[in-house]
Order: C-alpha cells, then structure tokens, then sequence
C-alpha cells in the first residue's frame, strides 16, 4: 500500500501547533520508532507504477507497423503463388516462410529492444538521487524521499523539490512553483499561517509533492504521501507518455522507408524487365518480392536503438545518467562546455586556511572537514567567526566509524565556516541556544549574502556573510581591536586589496558583518544596510585530480570550456589555471556587471573571439543568456548546473547538465544528465562516449547498406546480360541480411570509441547522417563487392561452356555459382566489417582483435555459410552446391579486395591531411 487511503484533518485552516497534535507529530518531528510504524502503516512515499506500458502493447506494435505489415502481406502473396504452382516448388514455400521468420524475428529484436530500454530507463531513474531533509527526535536526518511518513517535519530550501503533500509551520520568504499541479508558472508564496476553508491546492499553506522550491527556506508537516497524494491522484489519471523518438532515429527510419520505397521501385522493374524473357509470370512475381524483401532494411531501426541504449549503459557506468535518449547523440557534437567551478572542477571540500580580522591576517591549520586544527585566539577572531556560524544553515556531521570522515549536511561553503569555528572552539548549536535565531534572509546567488537575525540579550543582531563586494557595498563601519569605527576609503580599500590578493590565490573569499537592531523583526533592506565589518575569511577548495587531463582532452577535441562562477574573477582565474581551463596570459574575464552592459551584438562579438572566456560573478541568468548568445552562433552547447536558478539555462542548452551529488532536485529535473559525482571528467567521458556512438552507427550503416549493393547489382547485371535465371536467389539474401550480417552489425554498434574519438574537431552541426561521405563509402565498398561476385558467378558460369538458355535451377554449375555469390559476399562482409571500424586509420592501427565480439559474429557467419553449402537439407532450402578448396580460396581472396582497396584510400586521405601514418588523421 502506498498512502493512506483515508482522508486527512483540515490541515490549511488550523494554526500550526494544532496541524502538529492533529498529524500525532511535534516540531521535533516524529521519533525514530513512530517513523518505523507509520512506514509499515502506511507504506513507502512511492507513487505506483499505473502509467507504465504494458508487455503486449509493444510486442502487438511490432507487427503493424508498416515494414512488419508489408512483409505479411508478401509473405501471403508467397504463399498464394506456392499454392497456385504447377508443379509446386519448395523454394517458393521457403520463401513464404522466411519472410514470415524475417517478422517474427524483427519483431523480437525490436521487441527485446524495448523491453530493455523500459528497464534500463527504470534502473536509472531509481539511481537518480531523490533525497530529502527531515527532522526526528529534534535531529536533521537525510532520507531517501519514499522513506518519508505522514507527521514528519520537513526542512525545505530553495532548490528541494518538495517529497510529500505538507503543511507549512514555519516559512522564511518560502515560495514554490506549483506548475506540475496548477500549470501556473509563476512563483507563489508560502505562509505558516493558517487560512480559510477552501479548495486544498489553493491553500497558501500547503506545499505538495511534485512541486519545487524555488526561494527561501521553512519547515513543513507532511500531511499525506504517495498516491494519497495530490500529484498522487493526477498521476493517475494520466498515462505515462510513450518516449519521444532522437533526430537519428527519426533520420534513421525515414532513411529505412525510403529505401523500402526504392526497394519496391526496383522489384518492379525487374518484374518488368524480366516479363518478355517468357518466365513463367509465378515465379517472377516470387523473385521480385524476394529482392524487395531482401532490399528493405527492416531490422536497422531496431540495431540503432541498440546502439544508443549500450551508449547510455557505458555513460551510466561513466557516472553520467542520461535522462533523455537524445543527450546521447547531442554529446557527440558538443562544441562548447560552460561549466561551474566549484564541485565540477573543484572537490567541492572546503577548508578556511586563511582569516583577516582588524587588519591582520590569521592562518588556520588542517584539512578537510575534521575540526582539529588550529585557529589564532584572537578576540576579533571569534567574534568574526560567531557570527559567521550563527548565520549558517548546514550541519557537520561526525565520522560514525573509523573509515569514515566528517562530512557536511548542506551547504559545503557553510560547512568549512562551521569547521573553522569549530577549531576555534564555537558550537553552532551553543551559539543559537544563547542567541536563538529569529529570521532568515536566505542566499541566493544574485544577491550574493545571507542574513540571519538573532535575539540577545540587548535586542536583536543581522548577522551577513556573503561575497566581499556584496557586503562591503553595505557596510558603514569596521570593527577594530573591540571598537567600530567608520569604514573609510582607506580601510575600505586595505579589504579590497586584502581580499585580492586571497582571491589571486585561488582561495574563496566571504566577508563577515554584524548589525544591531532595536524594535521589531527587521525587513530584508534594513538588516542587510548599515553593516559592520568583522572581517574576512579565504577557503581553499583543491582542484579533482582528474579534472586537467578531462580539460586537455576537451581541448584536444576542439571543445571549447568556459567557466561560469558566481566567485571573484581571481579566484576563478587562479583555479582556471591550476586546471588548465586557462594556459594562456591574457584570458578574458567579463563579470556579470560587464555582461549586463552588454548588448546582444557585443555578447555575440565577445564570444566569437577563440579566446579563453572566464564569466565571473555571474548569476544563473548571466548563464541563460550566454547559453543562448553561443547558440545563436550555431554553437553546440552543453551547461552545468545546480540550483534551482539554473533550471532555465540547464532546459535551454543542449545539453543540460545536473549534479547528482550535490545538486538541487529542481536542477536535475531540468537537466537531460545527471552527473552522479559530480565531476567535469564525467562529462567529458560522455563526449567521447556520445562521439562513439555516432561513429558506431555510421559503422553499421555502411556495413549493412554494402552488402545490398553487393546483392542487388548482380541481379541487375545478370538481367540486362539476358541469363535466364538469378546469381543470387531471395532465400540467399534472407540468409545473409537476418543470418550472418545481424551480429556483425550488433557488434559494430557496441564497438568502444576509437583511439582518436577525442582528437577530432566536433562534427558540425546538422550534419545529416547520410552524407555524402557515408553514401560515397556504402558506394565505394559496395560496389567493389558486387563487382567482384559477379565476375566471379560469370566467369563460373562462363567456364563450364554451356550455353546460358540451357540452364535451369537444377543445373550443378548454376548451384555452384550462385553458392559462390553467397559465399562472395559473406567473406567480403567479414573484411567489410574489418575496415569499417575507421573512416581513415589503417586496420593495423585499429587492431584486428581489439573487437573480439565482431570477430565472433563475422566467423559464425561464415560458418553458417558453410552449412548452407554443405549441409544437404540446407542445400535442398538454398539450391546450394558444396564448394571446393580452391573455390574457398578465391572467395577468401577477392573478399579482401575492398579491405584492400580502403586501406589504399586510407592511406591516401591520410597522406593528403598530416602525412605518414602514426598520429590521428
Ligand atoms: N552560503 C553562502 N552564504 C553566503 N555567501 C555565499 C554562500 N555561498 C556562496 N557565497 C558567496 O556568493 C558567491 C557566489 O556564490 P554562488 O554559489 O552563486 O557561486 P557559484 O556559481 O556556485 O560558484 P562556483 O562556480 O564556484 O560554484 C561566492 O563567491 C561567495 O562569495
């Protein structure tokens, strides 16, 4: 059972003490055992699993659609004429019956396709963090979000998606967008107060699940979960929207259509050609429905689709969840990555090294999040630091084994604040109990700051923290050895200077400030106005080790990166450097402000420059508009993003991409990848991953599209040559397009990405799949294959000396040539397979085992080859002869011929752009 069925007390019209006895619950939150029994009662806060498509609903689709409908229509046909012949020919049962057997087994592929897409969609959705804060026995605990019980109290900030449907009890500036419920986008403020009766979803005190916040912080009551929901009850109305298919697919699949038509076109006209040579109208009719069965590429729809779900198994295990299929393809030709620093380029673990107080600068020892270091023992100091952890939300959580390190509930700039206070010997909590907080202006990355108000003993006190620039633009004073003194410029400009010069180092700068107040709850404006200066602190937040060679191969890939930080231009630049985002001496540095300046024009000229571009001090509409000024250059851009204000730009880009870590739920909705460690390497991985995939498919389209030229032209040729009868019969065709190139081509798109994927320029964008290039090279392998087996079908023929009206279907020499056909191919295919895997590196390059599954499935071919020529009840199906050594051994040699003749254009191309062989060409 998930919720409870039941309906819940008036929760909006009580006053908050009342929602709490009525739910059995208090502003502690519910104790650990209470929580146990409500879970077992009322089940997990899951929503059930209604919308999700049933097994047949895709299994019947597999058959009615257009490829599987004109293949039963064949197949009756086939079956028709067997019936209607005289004599009757097993060849033409045969021929009824693969085409039946093509159906059946396309419609598994496909089907076993989608099955395992549906599954693998659902084992990353689980994998996508869903977490939430929650208050118990007066402890905050992080909880997965389905362990959440009716009476818990919810702690809820900017940037949380909300878990439950719950009664606010305390909000400070709290406001959600309820869109997914009411479809009203805007904002609308929360209240704890209670309101009249009325429609629930209109409750200005309510929050529900589904919804996100999107300002300010507070506290809430859960008051129903999972389907009792109110997104519980509109998530079952509505069935879950079938997935959307990628640009590649759909080009993919009108590409496969097109050639069903051509397919069509060409089986008539061999109808027709082949009308006046006196057939009899029966079997011609059989032979051209063979070649139109044989042409249509029914199973490429279903191979592409196995391509792209291995891409987005191997980005899963690269730690890059895609969320939407088409992230996979679009990563291929990123050309731009805006990326955050801290956490994304960052580890993200903070550690104050340095404090400056009345004009002096202190150093703080230790590392990470343990609290043991050291702190000067200054009275400035302390206070500085007091003030800074009074006006701090998150929790330092100690190690609970000796593996185990500390770590931070929260914000991670707040947690190393908590540390450093901590080595000076301040309790968060100690503090708050002498001065309990009376409100909060929470942070946001536009204002920069944060203010928490306190009571003491004297009245109340604004304790700020926020950027240096946002807090010494409202202060009026400094505090100086215990006195306040007014700021002057002098004093004003020694912080500049003092905060610079931390700041070149690469250290995270916060300014701290104090203001006391008379009267009553101060406004926003008031409490962050006429401030005093208690000084500064620098944190250190070291780079991820693997981030600079993840950097190099962006560069090396044409990628251009350019990081977005809402921190000052030198600390952004200092850590730009040490991984290597900047190498050269004079990057480009704009602010927000300088962006604001900025016209369109300006933005456009600005970002066409190819220099090393550092946006600083931005806000997330800073990122919007740069996402979009880089589009509007036919950019392919990708953009990385946490809070709950990069929603727009992480929607808007390409790519957008989401913090699984340390994100915000808001931001990984938006987002088409969640990174699960947060790390600029992962993109990067899934670039080179995303490329792969691009290039896999290119592999298979070749592959697959050669061998319908090698089998269609000596049709043709045999045609206009006026030989009674076909080189290669529809059987034969089925043979080769359902038995020994399906595996190949499978394999072909799992290939892993070529050594050089990240050495070449991103392709451009809007490149149709089936260029020129990719037609020019089906055309080239393709051709020289079905040049090759039909020389040798005529000169088999030819050198048996009869004449060609006395040949029937049953004549040795004719099973001999048409076996040889087959073979031709089959061996041409297992080469084709071979040199496809690079457009221009030689196959000693590439390595000829480094495929093994390709290898695999091009010998089971032509295994399968040999049974058809061998075995007799096969030949009986194929009107196959045995083949020779000698015969073999030709085959083996004219199959190489197209390996051959490409590695001569290889070395060619190659030539022609970097010279010899060894480096990428
Ligand atoms: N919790 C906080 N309270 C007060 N000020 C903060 C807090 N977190 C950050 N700041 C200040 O606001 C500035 C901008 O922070 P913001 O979080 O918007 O940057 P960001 O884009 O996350 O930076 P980065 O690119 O480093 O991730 C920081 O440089 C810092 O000075």
């Amino acid at each position: 059972m998930t919720g409870r069925p039941g309906p819940h007390p008036p929760v909006a019209e009580l006053p908050a003490d009342a929602v709490c006895s009525a739910l059995g619950t208090s502003w502690r939150g519910l104790s650990k055992a209470q929580a146990r029994d409500r879970l077992t009662a009322y089940g997990p806060n899951e929503l059930p699993r209604t919308g999700r498509r049933n097994v047949w609903q895709p299994l019947r689709a597999q058959f009615t659609d257009l490829f599987a409908v004109m293949l039963i229509v064949a197949s009756g046909i086939t079956f028709l004429a067997y019936a209607l012949e005289e004599p009757r020919d097993t060849g033409t049962l045969t021929l009824a019956v693969a085409i039946l057997g093509v159906v059946v087994l396309n419609a598994a592929i496909g089907f076993a396709q989608e099955y395992s897409a549906e599954r693998t969609a659902q084992a990353l959705e689980a994998m996508v963090p869903r977490a939430c804060r929650v208050l118990r026995d007066g402890e905050l605990l992080e909880l997965p979000a389905r362990d959440v019980v009716p009476g818990d109290v919810v702690v809820l900030e900017a940037g949380d998606a909300v878990p439950a449907d719950c009664r606010v009890v305390e909000a400070h500036e709290l406001a959600v967008n309820n869109a997914p419920l009411t479809g009203e986008s805007d904002p609308v403020g929360r209240t704890a107060d209670p309101v009249a009766a009325g429609p629930l979803l209109q409750a200005r005190n309510c929050v529900f699940m589904g919804t996100d916040v999107v300002a300010g912080s507070g506290q809430a009551v859960v008051f129903a979960t999972g389907a009792a929901t109110e997104f519980g009850r509109l998530y079952r109305l509505t069935a879950a929207a079938p997935p959307q298919k990628t640009p590649l697919q759909l080009q993919v699949a009108s590409m496969a259509r097109r050639v069903a038509g051509a397919a069509l076109a060409i089986g008539a006209l061999l109808f027709a050609v082949r009308l006046p040579t006196g057939e009899p109208v029966v079997d011609l009719f059989v032979f051209a429905l063979g070649v139109m069965v044989a042409l249509v590429p029914e199973g490429l729809p279903a191979t592409l689709s196995v391509s792209l779900s291995i891409g987005v198994r191997r980005m899963a295990r690269r730690h890059a969840l895609i969320k939407q299929l088409l992230a996979v393809e679009a990563l291929g030709s990123v050309t731009v990555v805006c990326t955050d620093k801290t956490g994304t380029l960052t580890q993200a673990e903070m550690t104050v090294t340095e404090v400056w107080a009345a004009d002096r600068s202190h150093r703080v020892t230790g590392v990470g999040y343990d609290p043991s270091g050291e702190v000067a023992d200054a009275a400035e100091v302390r206070e500085l630091l007091r003030v800074a952890c009074l006006c701090c939300n998150a929790r330092l959580l100690p190690p609970t084994n000796p593996r185990e390190r500390w770590r931070v509930l929260g914000d991670t700039t707040e947690g190393a604040l908590l540390v450093v206070a901590a080595k000076a010997g301040l309790d968060r909590e100690a503090e708050e109990a002498a001065a309990p907080r009376v409100t909060e202006f929470p942070f946001d990355s536009d204002r920069k700051l944060m203010t928490t108000v306190h009571r003491t003993g004297a009245g109340l006190q604004a304790c700020v923290k926020g950027a240096p620039g946002a807090v010494l633009e409202r202060c009026t004073d400094v505090a100086l050895d215990g006195r306040r003194e007014p700021l002057t410029r002098t004093q004003r400009a020694a912080v500049v200077a003092a905060s610079d010069e931390m700041a070149s180092r690469g250290l995270r700068v916060l300014a701290v400030a104090r203001r006391e107040l008379n009267g009553p709850r101060p406004a926003q404006e008031e409490a962050e106005s006429a401030l005093t200066l208690l000084g500064l602190i620098g944190m250190h937040d070291p780079p991820r080790p693997e981030v600079t060679d993840a950097v190099a191969a962006c560069r090396r890939a044409g990628i251009r990166v350019v990081m977005v930080t809402g921190d000052h231009p030198l600390t952004a630049e200092a850590v730009a450097r040490r991984v290597g985002v900047v190498r050269g001496p004079d990057p480009v540095v704009v602010t927000g402000e300088k962006l604001d300046a900025m016209d369109d024009e300006a933005l456009g000229e600005l970002l066409t420059e190819p220099s090393e571009l550092l946006l600083c001090r931005v806000s997330p509409e800073h990122k919007m508009r740069v996402v979009t000024a880089f589009q509007r250059r036919g950019e392919v851009v990708a953009v990385t993003g946490d809070g709950a204000n990069d929603a727009p730009a992480l929607k808007h880009a390409d790519i957008g991409v989401a913090m699984g870590a340390s994100g915000t739920d808001v931001a990984r909705e938006a987002a088409a990848v969640v990174l699960l460690d947060d790390s600029f390497a992962s993109i990067a991985a899934a670039v080179r991953l995303g490329r792969a995939v691009y290039q896999n498919i290119r592999k298979f389209l070749v592959y697959l599209f050669s061998h319908n030229v090698g089998e269609l032209v000596p049709v043709l040729a045999a045609t206009f040559a006026g030989f009674p009868l076909v080189p290669i019969n529809a059987v034969q065709i089925l043979a080769i397009d359902l038995g020994s190139d399906v595996l190949p081509a499978l394999a072909l798109g799992a290939e892993p990405p070529e050594s050089d994927v990240m050495d070449r320029p991103p392709r451009p964008r809007g490149e149709r799949l089936f260029s020129a290039g990719l037609v020019g090279r089906i055309l080239f392998l393709g051709g020289i294959q079905a040049i090759c087996v039909s020389a040798l079908f005529f000169w088999h023929i030819g050198s048996s000396g009869i004449p060609f009206d006395d040949f029937t279907r049953h004549t040795r020499v004719y099973q001999e040539a048409i076996t040889m056909v087959q073979a031709g191919i089959v061996l041409s295919q297992f080469f084709n397979a071979l040199t496809v895997r690079s457009d221009h590196l030689s196959i000693r390059t590439v390595g000829l085992a480094t495929n093994p599954a390709l290898l695999a499935a091009g010998g089971f071919g032509i295994a399968l080859m040999a049974a058809i020529s061998y075995a007799p009840p096969l030949q009986a199906v194929f009107n196959t002869a045995p083949l020779d050594a000698a015969d073999w051994a030709v085959l083996a040699a004219l199959g190489t011929v197209p390996l051959l003749a490409d590695e001569a254009r290889k070395a060619w191309l190659r030539h022609r752009s970097r010279g010899p062989e060894g480096g990428p060409g």
